[in-house]
């Protein structure tokens, strides 16, 4: 048992690296909206400049308190930025655990949960970015998240089911179309080249299963039909439909803020069940993820990622003369905010009775009263100025102290348990985890998400989410819940395109389980386990999240035998571990049977090491989606193989991956759809 322990802590510390300069305090959301911002600038700038350079004092003093632990050389100011620029993150990470450890000390600023603090956004967009579930810390954390957790239970999932199962019905019939106009131009003579110069047969798998997860996310949380499957009118360019609607969206803006209205207002209305948000959405998300990075973002991020301190007069340049990419992160930003603002007002339009006008007026007396108890600015619910009562909600202090004992005991899966400051998730091999809570057997409608977050109150106060902390979590469901399943699904394609005998082996179970035409069911779910391997171990060489990060608590710890300062904040590279040897044999290939409790590699893995598969994370911050990720995706990877197999165009292996925030193949996958069941096959 204590060998055990032992290596579980090492396989688990694997991950880890420490920052030199470590960034504690959570900085202001607040900025002025005075009308002399010019001298206010002024005065922040130099203010500004201080600090960092106080802080560049203090960077031999961090390294000093740091000496103990290895780590590569960092420059002065740039740290070991420019290193995991050019690498990028989840090489840089790898080649220091192979060169240092699975303990190592970098020169790179970040927080909680996020990598770096240089989101430039003001206003209603910073407190939304805030204020999402997924950097809430503390009480208002754990308000947030149990507000979320029914949207997750089993019971919520099962009724998912349908609108998944439709979902991936409805991308197959497309595929399988696409994939019969091919046939046809092979039948007319023209041939497979000249049919997929045809455009009939190429075709983007990214991109399609971006649009069903988009769908799914829809369908079952706001209950909307997004449309994200309709083909884009004849004739529309991709670019042009972004570049024009940004450009629309820059008007309103602008527009918006002339007349006084800080969101820019929205061009958008909820008809009915449907929308046609699908594709604004996609071109919006995929700016958010690409542009808010220092990665593919403005030279602005870039400058921020280096100097955090600085970030509120960068911000405020940025405004002022933003560049191409901070300009199209802003006009993304208000796109999805006023859809986001839409799904909230159809949804209370639609429940008018769970949100009375008088519920909402009297939570502005209740507000106003303890405003005036705490003296705070302002505190509505009407779309004014929330600062005060938001930061006073995610005024956050970090996470709980660890005793420092518990993290030598447990590793880094220790550290990030005392971290959170809340009961760790027990892991069960090949995937299937039980999170705390997360077994409730409430059943949510599908459709009602945003009736949950409606109706959180604080325990205390009794006081319900502001409008901004609503929007985050309506912004935050669309964000999270498509990009990284698209993406882990694009993944297995690839591997199984590449890899024949895993595409038999699938292709028999499928046919077993389900025979050619019927959809999955719930019933069907468990008898699919070679199918959620294949999807695993797609995870584990791609996660979809490479990374995730925690900060140490408020007194010391000791992390994978070396004592770490109160405070420090520690990333843990889910990629790194996904990758050892010393964890998986043949790491580097792909080998979905370790999955599968029926092969010897399996009791090697996934009980030995019990979180070294961690594409989900850890702990009681670990993705609260795990579940739903999964089920969607067996449905998905079970519908769309039952009538197709994908092959893959050429010049793609190695696949190009873009690490900015999330892991994707940077051109997307490019395949060609072959249905199984020709029809003189099937009779
Ligand atoms: C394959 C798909 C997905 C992957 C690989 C993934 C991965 C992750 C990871 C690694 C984290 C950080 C966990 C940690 O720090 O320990 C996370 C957090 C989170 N994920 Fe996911 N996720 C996926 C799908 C989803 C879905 C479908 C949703 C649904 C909305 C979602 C919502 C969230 C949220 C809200 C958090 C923050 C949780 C918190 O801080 O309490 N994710 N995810």
């Amino acid at each position: 048992m204590a060998d055990l322990a032992a290596v579980f802590a090492e396989a688990a510390a694997e991950s880890m690296c420490v920052p030199l300069s470590a960034t504690t305090a959570p900085s202001s959301s607040a900025h002025s909206s005075s009308t002399s911002w010019p001298s206010l600038l002024g005065y922040a700038l130099l203010a500004a400049v201080l600090l960092e350079l106080f802080v560049i004092l203090l960077e031999p003093f961090q390294r000093w308190r740091l000496r103990h632990i290895p780590g590569p050389p960092a420059l002065p100011l740039v740290g070991c930025l420019p290193q995991i620029l050019r690498m990028g993150s989840p090489k840089f990470f790898r080649t220091c655990y192979q060169k240092y450890g699975p303990v190592y000390k970098v020169g790179f600023k970040f927080r909680n949960h996020i990598i770096v603090e240089p989101s430039l956004m003001r206003g209603h967009f910073r407190r939304m970015d805030q204020s999402g579930l997924f950097l809430a810390r503390d009480d208002y954390w754990r308000l947030v998240r149990s507000a979320w957790q029914p949207a997750f239970s089993a019971a919520s999932l099962s009724g998912y089911l349908p609108r998944m199962v439709a979902c991936a019905v409805q991308l197959t019939d497309r595929l399988e179309t696409r994939a019969r106009e091919a046939e046809a131009e092979v039948v007319k003579g023209s041939g497979g080249k000249a049919a997929a110069a045809a455009g009939g047969v190429r075709v983007d798998i990214l991109r399609e299963l971006a649009s069903m997860t988009l769908q799914v996310v829809g369908s079952t949380a706001y209950g909307i039909d997004f449309l994200a499957m309709e083909e884009p009118p004849a004739g529309e360019d991709k670019q042009q439909l972004g570049t024009a609607a940004a450009a629309a969206e820059n008007a309103g803006y602008k527009a918006g803020k002339k007349a006084g209205r800080r969101d820019g207002g929205s061009a958008y209305q909820v008809t009915a069940a449907t929308s046609d948000y699908g594709r604004e959405l996609m071109r919006a998300c995929s700016d958010i993820f690409r542009y808010t990075t220092a990665y593919g973002g403005s030279r602005y991020a870039r400058f921020a990622m280096l100097f955090p301190e600085l970030r509120v007069p960068l911000s405020r340049m940025a405004h002022a003369a933003p560049d191409e990419p901070f300009r199209k992160l802003l006009a993304a930003r208000i796109r999805l905010r006023g859809i986001c603002h839409d799904l909230i007002r159809d949804w209370e339009a639609k429940h008018p009775q769970q949100h009375p006008q008088q519920q909402q007026y009297h939570h502005q007396q209740q507000a106003l009263k303890q405003q005036s108890t705490n003296g705070a600015k302002t505190l509505s619910m009407d779309g004014g100025d929330h600062s005060e009562s938001h930061q006073r909600l995610a005024a956050a202090a970090e996470p709980a102290a660890p005793p420092p004992s518990a993290a030598v005991a447990a590793g880094i899966a220790g550290a990030v348990k005392a971290a959170d400051g809340v009961a760790a998730a027990a892991k069960v091999p090949g995937g299937a985890t039980a999170a705390s809570g997360s077994r409730s057997a409430t059943a949510v409608e599908p459709g009602s998400f945003l009736g949950l977050i409606l109706a959180a109150r604080d325990k205390t106060t009794g006081q319900a989410l502001d409008d901004d902390a609503v929007a985050a979590q309506a912004q935050l469901f669309i964000l999270a819940g498509y990009e990284t399943t698209a993406n882990a699904l694009t993944f297995s394609v690839f591997y199984i395109a590449t890899h024949p005998e895993v595409e038999r082996r699938l292709l028999a179970e499928i046919d077993e389980v389900l025979g050619p035409d019927r959809p999955p069911t719930e019933a069907d779910l468990p008898r699919l386990p070679y199918t959620e391997a294949v999807f695993n171990e797609a995870m584990r060489l791609y996660p979809p999240a490479p990374a995730t990060t925690r900060l140490l608590g408020a007194e010391r710890g000791e992390v994978g035998g070396f004592t770490v300062p109160a405070g420090t904040p520690l990333l843990l590279s889910i990629y790194t571990t996904h990758h050892d040897p010393r964890v998986w044999p043949r790491a580097e290939e792909f080998i979905p049977e370790r999955f599968m409790p029926t092969s010897s590699l399996y009791p090697e893995v996934c009980s030995r090491v019990p979180n070294a598969h961690a594409p989900f994370g850890y702990g009681s911050r670990m993705c609260i989606g795990w579940k739903f990720a999964v089920q969607e995706a067996k449905v998905a990877l079970a519908r769309l193989y039952q009538r197709l197999v994908f092959e893959l165009e050429p010049g793609q292996v190695p696949l190009v991956i873009s690490t900015a925030f999330v892991l994707t193949p940077r051109d997307g996958l490019w395949v060609r759809p072959v249905r199984r069941h020709l029809p003189q096959l099937s009779q």
